[in-house]
């Protein structure tokens, strides 16, 4: 089949190369000439495990390609998908300015029967929007030409957006014509070989359960992180009450962990978009509103430890931090812990020494030229001259370091770990006094 993908960011540039790989053709449109240039030239503009292979094995076969051409990406596609970004506007709401020029684009370019995709995740009721500026454009160039619109959230985790994308749980389709439906179902028959994942609803129905699925595990993990808060004051260990209710398959074991708040470019957003619908049609999310704030103080948490420990004015401090992703495996910082708590060091005196596997470029180009943070080449180079480490992102490397040496480098021997990588018992034995989160 002939896809456009409009949109190469996370979603868009993974889920075309996995189309791709599965034998359609596919164009990537992008309105970013930088990272159409990147693209071209054989690079990806972002970090995600796998991705590199799968794009340069279709860029020579013939089935991936990249504009900027909004006409050319117009035509080429009978299935077009929207994957560009939805941000929250000021008030909270996501900002659909994007999708609906993506939209636009397509009504004014179209020239054939097209499926409109939307595959971003928007507000219940876009589906209507987008059909609306669809024909708008249709109008007003005089054309009368068929078209779909269908709603496909996307569900994939960043760090494992391939394997994700190729393997889903579920495909979520919000469609109401049957000619859409049977080019759905087409599309994703590759994906779904082993049994039935395509789930197919109304439109209104798919936009809200991309939402209600990302509420749901923000809130198991701002309910986790405020029992473990509790069970720091109550001497118990979150760790061992995460084993013993992921056991029960009621409760199940993933999205329990506790930490220094959730980040990322949807947790945070979706909540508050949730929590934006809500308000607008008279539901005040009481659950949700909460979710959020209890995320908010979660990222302090970390800062919160470090001032009960070196008191509340830290200047003069240094402190040695692994970890800038919000999570492991991406070099994305939207939204991440660590840049609530750089800013909250820096607010207090302290001055920073970062080491990130992949996020260090992503760092700089958010920080620009701060002098108080120092970017290293090495986990323990971070913690030459610091009074403390401080870890804000589980990455692999971290899961074993020599304690020893961290004792030896650092000039109080103090770990605050916003993971919970490590048990509080081979800290104390290495010397090391452990600030976990909800530790015992
Ligand atoms: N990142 C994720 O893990 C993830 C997972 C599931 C769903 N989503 C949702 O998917 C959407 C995209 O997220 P993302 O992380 O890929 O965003 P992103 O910011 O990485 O990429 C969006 C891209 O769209 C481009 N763009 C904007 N307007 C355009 C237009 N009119 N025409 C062509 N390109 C345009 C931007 O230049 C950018 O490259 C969002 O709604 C997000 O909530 C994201
Ligand atoms: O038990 C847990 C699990 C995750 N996190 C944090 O939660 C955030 C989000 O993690 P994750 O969900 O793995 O990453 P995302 O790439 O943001 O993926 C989420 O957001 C995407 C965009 O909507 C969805 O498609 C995915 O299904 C959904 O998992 C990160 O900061 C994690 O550190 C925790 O604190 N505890």
């Amino acid at each position: 089949m002939k896809i456009t993908v409009v949109g190469t960011g996370y979603v868009g540039l993974v889920s075309g190369a996995c189309l791709a790989d599965v034998g359609n053709d596919v164009l990537c449109l992008d309105v970013d000439p930088a990272k159409i240039r990147i693209l071209e030239e054989g690079g990806i503009p972002i970090h995600e495990p796998g991705l590199q292979e799968i794009v340069r094995r279709n860029v020579a076969a013939g089935r991936l390609s990249f504009t900027t051409d909004v006409e050319y990406a117009a035509k080429f596609g009978a299935i077009q998908f929207i994957a560009v970004g939805t941000p929250p506007d000021e008030d909270g709401s996501a900002d659909l300015q994007y999708v609906l020029a993506a939209a636009r684009n397509i009504g004014r370019h179209m020239d054939g029967y097209r499926v409109v995709v939307d595959k971003s995740t928007v507000p219940v009721g876009t589906g209507d929007k987008v059909r609306e500026a669809i024909a708008a454009e249709l109008k007003a160039r005089g054309a009368d030409l068929p078209f779909s619109v269908v709603s496909n959230p996307e569900f994939l985790k960043e760090g494992a957006a391939v394997e994700d994308f190729m393997r889903p749980d579920r495909i979520i389709v919000g469609a109401e014509d049957e000619r859409a439906i049977l080019l759905m179902r087409e599309l994703y028959g590759p994906f779904q070989r082993n049994h039935e994942k395509l789930l197919v609803m109304d439109v209104r129905s798919a936009e809200l359960t991309k939402y209600a699925a990302n509420a749901m595990l923000a809130t198991r993990i701002s309910f986790m992180n405020e029992l473990a808060n509790l069970a720091e004051a109550l001497g118990a260990d979150i760790e061992l009450v995460r084993q013993g209710i992921g056991s029960d398959p009621r409760i199940g074991w993933h999205f329990l962990y506790a930490g220094c708040g959730y980040g990322g470019s949807c947790f945070p957003k979706d909540v508050k978009a949730l929590v934006s619908s809500g308000r607008e049609h008279g539901h005040d999310l009481l659950i949700l509103n909460s979710v959020e704030q209890a995320n908010e103080g979660q990222k302090l948490r970390l800062v919160d430890k470090i001032v009960a420990r070196f008191g509340p004015d830290l200047s003069g401090m240094h402190f040695g931090l692994w970890g800038l992703a919000f999570k492991p495996n991406t070099d994305d910082m939207r939204d991440a812990p660590s840049r609530v708590v750089i800013g909250e060091l820096f607010r207090r005196g302290a001055t920073v020494s970062a080491y990130d596997p992949v996020a260090m470029d992503e760092a700089r180009r958010i920080f620009g030229g701060e002098a108080r943070l120092r970017y290293v080449d090495r986990p323990m180079a971070a913690l030459e001259g610091a009074d403390a480490l401080v870890i804000v992102t589980e990455w692999k490397e971290f899961r074993s370091p020599d304690f020893e040496r961290i004792r030896e480098l650092l000039r109080h021997p103090v770990v605050f770990d916003g993971r919970n990588m490590y048990e509080p018992v081979t800290m104390r034995r290495a010397g090391l006094e452990y600030h976990g989160i909800g530790r015992r």
